[in-house]
């Protein structure tokens, strides 16, 4: 049987530990920062573990939802003992000095990094169409102010008195990615699918009148021309993250146990 893992014990991983469990999986080990397994046992209920080599003797399949501070310490780690790790932290990966390290553990290693869709979907169909040339790929995010707390957002707008859709980033999929570690992994997961970090124009806008976490991807290539829209409820406990990215995690978990796969 499959021993797994998580990393981090916020909304997402809360989610995935209680999903995982209800349909017959059970992660045995949290990995917590140091001086933070109280916290982890006590809100993931299982054993807690502060460093990714005890994490790699406990579990063969880890699922990363600490973010990218938790993708970039542990990751390298993880991939060299031969771990398979599913991760939602995509932005981390806008970082070529991480990439680097990523794939030099894996393949001494013999880890494979799965990445999760996320919040986003569709990337099946963008995947494709890379095969026959994508001309633009456009990714828009929108969430209600309060879906932007932390992130530069709170500078560049006055998040509070907003009384109109506003964007606060207009730029590359590598800008948004690396500025907004905890909101931009979709702009990530669509410009790996599609047209690279630096080729993928990312609009992040901040709504009052929206109540979801709005994820748009426009493409053209010479497939023709795609246009997708998720409206996602955000995750209870905390307002940054949909509900969906929670999900795919449990989805490529469980997809890794399965002898058939979609
Ligand atoms: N791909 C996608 O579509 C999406 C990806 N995400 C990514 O998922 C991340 C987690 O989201 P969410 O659960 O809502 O966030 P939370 O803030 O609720 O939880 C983050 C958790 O990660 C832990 N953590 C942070 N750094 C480390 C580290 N170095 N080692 C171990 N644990 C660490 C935190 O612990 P502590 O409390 O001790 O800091 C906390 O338990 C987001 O930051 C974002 O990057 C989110 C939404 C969508
Ligand atoms: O959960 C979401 O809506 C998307 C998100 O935070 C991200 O792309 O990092």
């Amino acid at each position: 049987m499959t021993s797994i893992g998580i990393i981090g014990f916020g909304a997402i991983a809360q989610y995935v530990a209680r999903e995982l469990e209800r349909g017959g999986l059970r992660a045995a080990v949290v990995l917590a920062r140091p001086g933070r397994e109280d916290a982890a046992r006590a809100a993931m209920q299982i054993e807690a573990v502060t460093d990714a080599d005890a994490l790699a003797e406990r579990a063969d399949l880890v699922i990363d939802c600490a973010g990218h501070a938790g993708l970039a310490a542990h990751g390298p780690t993880l991939l060299g003992a031969g771990t398979r790790l599913v991760t939602l932290s995509l932005g981390a990966l806008a970082d070529e000095a991480l990439v680097g390290a990523l794939e030099a553990a894996a393949r001494r290693g013999g880890g494979v990094l799965q990445l999760a869709s996320g919040a986003i979907g569709a990337l099946d169909a963008l995947a494709a169409a890379r095969v026959g040339g994508l001309d633009v790929v456009r990714y828009t995010g929108t969430k209600p102010p309060r879906g932007w707390a932390g992130s530069p957002a709170e500078e560049a707008l006055d998040l509070g008195a907003l009384t109109q859709a506003e964007a606060h980033f207009t730029g590359t999929a590598r800008a948004a990615a690396l500025a907004y570690p905890k909101n931009a992994n979709v702009a990530a997961a669509v410009a790996l699918t599609g047209r690279g970090f630096d080729a993928t124009e990312v609009r992040l806008i901040a709504d009052p009148a929206a109540t979801q976490n709005t994820h748009r991807i426009e493409a053209e290539g010479a497939f023709g021309r795609l246009d997708v829209t998720i409206s996602g409820h955000a995750l209870p406990d905390n307002p940054r993250s949909s509900a969906l990215a929670a999900m795919s995690a449990v989805h490529a978990a469980r997809r890794e146990t399965e002898w058939m796969r979609l």
